[in-house]
């Protein structure tokens, strides 16, 4: 379409009009998520301190980095800076570009069968000799911190509780955190790409009453071959727009609805034309929407920092569940042990307090266990905060 044929579609269109309502004097919010990723990196350490103050252990992040990219290398040093930070520990293991996939997948192994590691990622993209799914599907799915193993994906398509990919979990705090409705709403993302247009999608258009509850929002997803007047067609209705496309400045002023909350997703480095010098910028023109926008996120400082936030707390999460597991099957073993001792045990009139007996030799055991594992001594238990996520009470009643 050429630019008379897309100025007389603008003309034409109900959707042109609607989106050039006279602009409101109020420029958009700007969601720090550098601020929000400080409140995620408070409840994680909180998190993890009351965890060290009942002797257990600190989640251990470990990353493995291919190559060389430069800034591959910044976001895993950011992302074990930060889990030093908020009490984890971490390991990087570094491996040259040249690592066949073999090797690599071993690697993985190795890690899966190592019991100090919580929570497990491989730094991307790879080389193009190794194939990115094979990877993504070695890591174990109960160590993936970045919710890419394809397990971690189908149940974030069923709507379980799963790892949720880090940079679809900071969009979804984001949204939440910052309060913006999203049942019934209509959302637009802009891109498709498996680890974030795609889960970004299947979060907010899912049911809120569901395992993992989901936005409720009527979601369209918008990608490539989307003909750019169309395109602007549906941002203009949306409520909500994630851009998450990789084309710097793709959504301008006139494709935001009045009102809108706009959240961009991309990292471009391009060259400043007045500067010359190479800078960051997102899929959005930020200056443009956020006069017509109610909520935008910036690049750099939106979803880069939570997305960050995001692996850590999905480290927590993958712990948590190390430790519930383990609980889980001592309690078998208690149980087991007592009904072969009682087996009239859960028919008898007395099962109620034989049951007490059990609950307190369970606690006995499991105090043993953990201080084992932890070199430490346990003494009290609190249920841990359950969210998008796992929820370990569930699997402890299951
Ligand atoms: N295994 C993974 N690999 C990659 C992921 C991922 O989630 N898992 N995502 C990206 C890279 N990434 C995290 O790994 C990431 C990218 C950017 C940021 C960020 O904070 N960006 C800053 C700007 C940084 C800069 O100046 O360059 C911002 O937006 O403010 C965090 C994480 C691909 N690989």
């Amino acid at each position: 379409m050429g630019n008379t044929e897309h100025r007389k579609w603008e003309e034409k269109s109900d959707v042109y009009k609607q989106a050039h309502h006279p602009p409101s004097s109020h420029a958009a919010n700007v969601i720090s998520g550098k601020e929000l990723a400080r409140q995620i990196h408070k409840e994680v350490q909180n998190d993890i301190a009351e965890m060290a103050a009942q002797g257990s252990r600190r989640p251990h992040l470990g990353v493995i980095l291919v190559g060389d990219d430069h800034a591959s290398h910044c976001y895993v040093r950011n992302k074990t800076r930060t889990a030093t930070l908020l009490g984890m520990s971490s390991s990087t293991i570094f491996r040259p570009a040249s690592i066949s996939q073999e090797e690599l997948l071993e690697l993985i192994d190795r890690m899966n069968k190592d019991s100090r590691v919580s929570g497990l990622l491989v730094q991307l993209p790879l080389p193009d000799h190794i194939n990115e799914r094979a990877v993504c599907n070695a890591i174990a799915p109960e160590k993936d911190v970045d919710g890419f193993h394809i397990v971690n994906i189908g149940k974030l398509c069923l709507d379980q509780r799963c790892m949720v990919p880090a940079t679809a979990a900071a969009v979804w705090e984001i949204i939440r955190r910052t309060g913006i409705e999203t049942v019934g709403k209509n959302v637009v993302v802009v891109g498709r790409s498996k680890n974030v247009g795609m889960p970004i999608a299947m979060l907010l258009h899912s049911d809120r009453t569901h395992e993992r509850p989901g936005g409720d929002a009527t979601v369209t997803i918008a990608h490539r071959s989307t003909p750019l007047p169309q395109l602007k067609e549906l941002t203009c209705l949306a409520d909500i727009v994630i851009a998450a496309a990789g084309v710097p400045h793709l959504i301008t002023e006139d494709m935001v609805k009045q009102g809108a909350a706009v959240i961009d997703v991309g990292i471009n480095r391009i060259q400043d034309p007045v500067t010359g010098k190479s800078r960051l910028v997102g899929d959005v023109d930020f200056e443009g929407v956020k006069k017509r926008a109610a909520f935008i996120t910036p690049v750099p400082g939106g979803v880069g920092p939570m997305t960050i936030a995001m692996v850590m707390k999905n480290t927590l999460i993958a712990e948590k569940e190390i430790i519930f597991l383990r609980e889980k099957e001592v309690m078998r073993s208690v149980m087991q042990a007592w009904t072969r001792k009682r087996p009239t045990l859960f028919r008898d009139w007395l099962s109620a307090l034989a049951y007490g007996t059990v609950l307190s030799e369970y606690k006995m055991f499991r105090d043993a266990s953990r201080a084992s594992a932890t070199g430490g001594t346990f003494s009290t238990k609190k249920s841990p905060k359950t969210s998008l996520w796992f929820n370990p009470s569930q699997i402890i009643s299951e």
